[in-house]
């Protein structure tokens, strides 16, 4: 019946509940089955108060599961409240939304509370051949185990509570191929930096973005959720890797996995989940592993990044229609052309996001800190991507290397990855930052956000300036 397909397509056509528009291929509009959905407090408020008006009730409230995450403290001695009233106020009616609908939801002191894309996975809930659509656009994340994940506005979930369907319009297709293998000491993170770099902040709009390549195999699981996470960030709305052995050890054993028995059962289905020889896609990159080095940006887009060894670009030798954006970004971050990016001083370090605070982030940067500390005048801190990894981190004595090298060791939230909460820049304060954004104000009014790997993040809270993490020649293989 079917032609050789994606592994996009295989997954939207088994939740098509039908066809609006009797289409094929990219553009068709469908409704669309979605299994599972995580809530926040701050993009589902009106979601619930909509249903509330219509009288309506959640469809299936176990293919829900609520977080606490972008509004609350990260302090280490926080309780339940929050200074914020407007804050306060979202994390109290998210609780009884919670409690009125019948869904799940961690506070903020439950110990598996965290941001939302570490702890579906923690969890062992995000399975390949899923769909999981969210109000949050980092939900790409789950695309790392072969799970369609997509962001969706708030009376999407709306929509998505009362009936588990979405209408949908069905993606373009695109791929990115990365040949090759990784250098040691660079990560990910530079990996998708460097993708984004190279086809812009919208070069995956429209499209459903599938990794595939000798690197991408060879990376673990948290990695590939770095990649998925950030692809958001060049357009994707979706992103994809075919799920393999890895994908299913990671899952295996988690709280909400299913059980072993069940996954061996499921594994004859899943591995059908890969992209057919022959499917077509509307775009495809090639991208060699081995010529990326370490990223950090240098503007107000994660496009705007170059790898650490060059220089703040000369508007005037970029593209004619990115010289004005490069202007006006160098202006906002305090920049002079022609400046190494090594020689960038640093007031701020942070650790933390759904991009790049997980159990291993945490590890690659502790390698870096251990035996040394922060350099004067910075402040450095770290929040684990979820209250269980934080924990896992103490039980391996992480936090006791970061604390010992001057970092604070926070609890977890979204933090200063957007600065929602008590986590800000002050004006002009300039960041080395794990995070995905670094948008003008996303970490405080006129604060200067700098993109890099958790590793770069730690390297640049040592010199005090942004550096180079190789220089440090502790990489053990
Ligand atoms: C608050 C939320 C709507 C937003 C998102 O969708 O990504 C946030 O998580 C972010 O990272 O900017
Ligand atoms: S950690 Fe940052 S990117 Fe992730 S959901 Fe929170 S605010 Fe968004």
């Amino acid at each position: 019946m079917f032609g050789a397909r994606t592994l996009y397509d295989k997954i939207i056509d088994q939740h098509k509940v039908m066809s609006l528009d009797g289409g094929q291929g990219p553009g068709e509009r469908l409704l669309l089955y979605i299994d599972r959905t995580v809530l926040n407090e701050y993009t589902s408020p009106q979601a619930f108060s909509g249903l509330r008006e219509a009288g309506r009730k959640v469809w299936r409230p176990r293919a829900a599961l609520g977080v606490v995450d972008h509004v609350n403290s990260t302090a280490p001695d926080r309780t339940g409240q929050v200074d914020d009233p407007g804050a306060q106020g979202q994390i109290d009616y998210f609780a009884r939304n919670g409690k009125d609908f019948g869904i799940e939801m961690f506070d903020v002191l439950d110990p598996r509370q965290g941001i939302e894309h570490v702890v579906l996975p923690d969890l062992g809930w995000v399975l390949p051949g899923l769909v999981i659509a969210a109000g949050d656009s980092h939900t790409t994340t789950y695309g790392a185990f072969g799970s369609v994940g997509f962001g969706i506005g708030t009376s999407d979930i709306e929509h998505l509570l009362a009936t588990q369907t979405l209408p949908y319009v069905r993606l373009k297709r695109m791929r990115a191929l990365v040949k090759g293998r990784l250098s040691v000491g660079v990560t990910a993170k530079d990996l998708v930096m460097a993708l984004i770099r190279e086809i812009g902040a919208a070069g995956a709009a429209g499209h459903a973005l599938e990794f595939a390549g000798e690197a991408i195999e060879a990376l673990d699981m948290e990695a590939r959720m770095t990649i998925c996470n950030m692809a958001v960030e060049c357009g994707a709305r979706v992103a994809l890797m075919a799920p393999d052995d890895k994908a299913l050890s990671y899952i295996a054993g988690r709280p909400r996995a299913p059980s072993v028995a069940m996954i061996e059962r499921a594994k004859g289905i899943w591995s059908a989940l890969q992209t057919d020889e022959g499917a077509v896609f509307e775009r495809e990159v090639t991208i060699q592993a081995a010529d990326i080095a370490p990223m950090v940006s240098w503007g107000t887009s994660p496009d705007q990044a170059a790898t650490i060894s060059d220089a703040v670009p000369d508007p005037a030798t970029l593209l004619p229609e990115k010289q004005r954006d490069a202007e006006h970004a160098l202006q906002y971050m305090g920049l002079l052309p022609g400046t190494p990016l090594s020689a960038i001083p640093i007031d701020r370090a942070f650790i933390g996001s759904c991009t790049n605070a997980r159990l291993s982030d945490l590890r690659d940067a502790a390698k870096v800190l251990r035996g040394r500390r922060v350099a004067p005048r910075v402040r450095a801190m770290v929040s684990p991507g979820s209250s269980t990894v934080r924990r896992q981190a103490e039980a391996e004595g992480l936090d006791r290397i970061f604390i010992d090298a001057g970092f604070e060791w926070r609890q977890s939230g979204c933090s200063l990855c957007l600065a929602m909460n008590d986590d800000v820049l002050a004006p002009g304060e300039r960041c080395a930052s794990s995070t995905n954004r670094n948008f003008e104000g996303r970490q405080g009014t006129a604060g200067r956000t700098h993109l890099m790997s958790p590793a770069m993040v730690a390297a640049a809270a040592v010199f005090g300036h942004l550096a180079d993490v190789r220089s440090l020649s502790l990489l053990e293989a």
